[in-house]
């Protein structure tokens, strides 16, 4: 956790002393999410059985992950926790990341007064700009009691507290009455899920009829081959270095939109428009399209250097006891996905940006 003392910028302000307190996150110790993925220091074997127990134990899993991983999102990534399409080629991620939020509210057709749901809504960097692009009242639905507390402290620091709210609760269980909001959007969170059918069908329920739905999945793509061992190895970083406990295909993610009952009006792999950079490209370290302060810090830490004086500075943090116990793990971890991310990214088996949109029938 305290590669997040590298920073150049001064971006989130986030330090290793200010950070929320073993109290605040549930008294889970940050090392503790390996042992959702290892026995007795050892990888536990890829097959349906562990699968069927990550996804029996998820709501543990993805707070485990969250709790141990938050501050430094925070303070690498920013407030919107996603990846974003270079459309233009290099510029600000900052600018990029926005646009990305932009552009799925515009393709709902999100208006002014509409009442919103946004599902696993992280620290409501989301949130608060949809609220502002669409002029809409935005609820944050977010499992993870450190990430509810954070949303709502930023959102009313940031005086968007009247438009945009954050409550604690399950989207396998959406703590809403049916029928009652106008859109519901998911962002690059619903893969944490169980099943993808149970979570789409909940959000369903809690739509008005006639009501939008539009989500950013994390999929396998086509290309995908589960008889290909490296395909097989990129899948399984990617979910343990993300705190997800399976990732489903593209087809799958589409029939579970129909199964719940939406008319799919948009099924569209954002990566495979033909952009200039690739949305995995920070990730990579490629240090020749940083664009800002901002972009250097993050970029810099992900060049193979840069990952060498992070595990050194960290582990020794860890030793003079300045960073908590196992902060030195989910660094590891954040590694194992940062490379299994860019390896989804260049070989294309892997997307964050499968854009779908689905509308609850009127009748
Ligand atoms: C987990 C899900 C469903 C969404 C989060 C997407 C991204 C915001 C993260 C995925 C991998 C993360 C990594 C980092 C920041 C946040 C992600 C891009 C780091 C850059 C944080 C700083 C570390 O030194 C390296 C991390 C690599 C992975």
């Amino acid at each position: 956790m305290a590669d997040a003392n590298l920073s150049l910028a001064s971006n989130e302000g986030a330090d290793l002393r200010s950070r929320g307190t073993a109290k605040d996150k549930s008294e889970r110790a940050p090392g503790g999410y390996s042992r959702h993925w290892e026995q007795e220091g050892q990888p536990i074997e890829d097959d349906d059985k562990a699968r069927d127990q990550r996804k029996a134990q998820y709501t543990d899993l993805v707070n485990d992950y969250y709790d141990a991983t938050t501050d430094i999102y925070l303070e690498a990534w920013g407030e919107s926790f996603h990846f974003c399409r270079f459309p233009r080629g290099p510029e600000p991620k900052a600018t990029a990341i926005s646009r990305h939020e932009h552009y799925i509210a515009h393709m709902m057709g999100l208006q002014p007064g509409m009442r919103v749901l946004d599902v696993g809504c992280g620290v409501g960097g989301p949130a608060k700009e949809i609220a502002s692009y669409a002029n809409c009242s935005i609820v944050g639905l977010n499992n993870n009691a450190y990430q509810v507390k954070k949303a709502q402290e930023l959102a009313k620091k940031e005086g968007m507290d009247k438009s945009v709210e954050f409550v604690k609760g399950d989207f396998m269980t959406i703590p809403f009455p049916s029928n009652s909001f106008d859109a519901v959007y998911v962002i690059e969170a619903t893969v944490h899920a169980p099943s993808l059918e149970d979570v789409y069908s909940e959000i369903f329920r809690v739509l008005k009829p006639g009501g939008t739905f539009g989500v950013f999945e994390w999929v396998m793509t086509d290309k995908f081959d589960s008889s290909n061992r490296k395909h097989m190895a990129i899948r399984l970083g990617i979910e343990r270095g993300n705190g997800i406990p399976t990732i489903q295909t593209k087809n799958a993610a589409r029939e579970a939109m129909r199964t719940a009952g939406f008319e799919l009006t948009v099924a569209e792999d954002l990566a495979e428009r033909d952009d200039p950079v690739g949305w995995w490209y920070v990730i990579a370290g490629d240090v020749k399209h940083a664009q800002s302060l901002q972009d250097w810090s993050v970029i810099v830490r992900n060049t193979k250097l840069g990952r060498v004086a992070v595990r050194l500075l960290v582990r020794g943090l860890e030793f003079v006891r300045y960073a908590p116990k196992g902060t030195a793990k989910i660094t590891e971890e954040l590694i194992i996905a940062g490379d299994a991310l860019v390896l989804g990214g260049t070989s294309g088996v892997f997307t964050p940006m499968y854009l779908m949109v689905g509308k609850k029938p009127e009748a």
